[in-house]
């Protein structure tokens, strides 16, 4: 990566500041002790770094190592802030409250939430320090997008230090219904951190909604109360003498830049070869994912075992690809989970497999991004199960992968796309009989249903990119204010 020191260059370009758990790169230590830069996993790194690059603007983020101080850097036009955490602070802030409390609590309680006091005084520390980097950074009136649920009282602070910012809050998981979101021991402090904020977005109109319900319920103020729209018919709350518009931005991905890749004659040579390395099976199904409790993948595992073993589905001719990023991996239900999956990984295979020709691949680690395009091409059924997730990516970037108008998504209802790509295979990932047979109805459509499908499947992706989502709430967030 060629980079220059952001301070020495003079680049503090930050008239647009992305704040973000983590910086678009990720530190890594070498055995040898050198250290390199690696693009940072997950959805929230693949939308928003193309916005702020062509936005030239300045990310202040954590670099993804402990202990480190690492000077600002400048790479095409972005200046890079890093922001030090303690590895006790790791333990607390990220892996402890924003993955051990929040992650679960915010997706349906689907493991149970630990409740920490010295978790939650670690975060509300780390939070501080981003509002105090990110106040030095911002030029005078900048505008301050805050990203994600490791950051929601950065909002308040930043305000408090920085009355003259501009400051949107976007937060990437769902935001969960009162009942659920009761249980946190600190919920008045994150609803009052949010609403420093002059614009709260979501990627959902049902999880904006349930934010405006909290703000009256639990911090009093006075709300509007019309449904809240995509893109549109923005909510608000009367905190003071200001107003906080809340609102849904469903975000995407670089569709045409995906697009193209995918039709390039180096990809399309390479989705055959993995075809051909797969052993020509007549239907190849993809699962693509960080390695998340969330992203229900023992349930396709447990679906594909089913369906060979009740001999619906034949062993010799399909085969299942799983691309598993390694997440969050001291956390203690996302160990269990990797047990857990690779126990069912290993009793497929024993059980279907042959010498030479297993039925399931499972990969455990990152591929480069033109090797996973590939993929996407060579997929007949892309399996998207969640049990809940705030928008899912990879359901989107496999539809602009199939300019071809093959292949088949099957989706689970419970992710953000779903309210978007309705032409797609919906399951209900806790019915299992519902996901065999909706496998089934996938692996064997006709070429002309797939065809239809997909058709429709591209028209909303290709119009829908997320160059479209950052202007949808920047734009939000310009609209004056009617109180001012
Ligand atoms: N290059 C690369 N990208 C990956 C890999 N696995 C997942 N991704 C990307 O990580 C992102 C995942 O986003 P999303 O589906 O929204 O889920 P999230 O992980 O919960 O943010 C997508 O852009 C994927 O293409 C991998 O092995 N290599
Ligand atoms: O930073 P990590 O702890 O390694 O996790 C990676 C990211 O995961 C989450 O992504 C979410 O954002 C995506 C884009 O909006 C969305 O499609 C997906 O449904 C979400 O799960 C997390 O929210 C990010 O903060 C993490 O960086």
């Amino acid at each position: 990566m060629s980079s220059r020191n952001a301070r020495e260059a003079n680049l503090d370009d930050s008239q647009l500041v992305v704040v973000a758990n983590r910086l678009p790169v990720d530190l890594e230590q070498l055995p040898d002790g050198t250290t390199r830069w690696k693009r940072s996993p997950g959805g929230l790194v693949t939308a928003l770094e193309p916005v702020l690059r062509s936005n030239k603007g300045a990310w202040v983020g954590w670099p993804g190592v402990a202990d480190v101080d690492v000077e600002p850097i400048v790479e095409d036009g972005l200046s890079m802030y890093p922001v030090r955490l303690s590895a006790q602070e790791i333990a607390d802030y990220y892996e402890g409250f924003s993955n051990g409390t929040l992650w679960p609590l915010y997706h349906d309680v689907v493991v149970k939430p630990v409740y920490d006091r010295s978790w939650w005084n670690a975060y509300v520390k780390v939070n501080r320090r981003f509002a105090e980097e990110t106040a030095k950074v911002a030029r005078p009136n900048a505008t301050v997008w805050i990203q994600d649920y490791q950051l929601q009282l950065v909002p308040k602070m930043l305000r408090m230090l920085r009355p003259d910012l501009t400051i949107g809050f976007f937060q990437h998981i769902p935001f969960p219904p009162i009942e659920i979101f009761m249980q946190l021991p600190w919920r008045a402090e994150i609803v009052e951190g949010l609403l420093g904020a002059d614009l709260v977005g979501f990627h959902l109109p049902g999880g904006a909604q349930n934010f405006l319900y909290l703000a009256n319920k639990l911090a009093g103020h006075t709300v509007t109360r019309g449904q809240i729209g995509v893109r549109s018919k923005f909510g608000e709350v009367n905190v003071g003498f200001r107003v906080v518009r809340v609102g849904a931005f469903p975000i995407s991905i670089a569709s045409s830049e995906i697009d193209e890749l995918a039709k390039s004659k180096s990809v399309r040579a390479r989705a055959k070869q993995i075809r051909a390395e797969l052993g020509n099976p007549s239907r190849i199904m993809l699962g693509v994912d960080r390695l998340d409790y969330t992203k229900g993948i023992n349930i396709r595992l447990l679906a594909l075992s089913e369906l060979f073993a009740e001999g619906r589905l034949d062993p010799a001719d399909n085969v299942f690809v799983q691309l598993a990023t390694p997440s969050r991996e001291r956390v203690d239900h996302y160990m269990q989970m990797r047990d857990e999956i690779e126990r069912n990984v290993g009793r497929i295979n024993g059980d279907y497999g042959e010498v030479g020709r297993p039925v399931v691949h499972y990969i455990h680690r990152p591929i480069p991004r033109s090797e996973l395009i590939a993929f996407f091409v060579a997929a007949d059924v892309m399996l998207v199960t969640p049990v809940r997730d705030g928008m899912n990516l990879v359901a989107k970037e496999y539809v602009a992968c199939r300019s071809d108008l093959g292949g088949a998504l099957l989706l689970s209802e419970f992710t953000g796309a779903a309210m978007e790509l309705r032409q797609s295979y919906l399951v209900n990932p806790h019915d299992l009989d519902g996901v065999k047979d909706t496998l089934i109805e996938a692996l064997t459509q006709s070429k002309d249903e797939g065809r239809s499908r997909m058709r429709a499947l591209r028209r909303q992706v290709l119009t829908h990119d997320v160059d479209k989502w950052a202007k949808a709430f920047l734009g939000a967030l310009a609209l004056p204010s009617e109180k001012s």
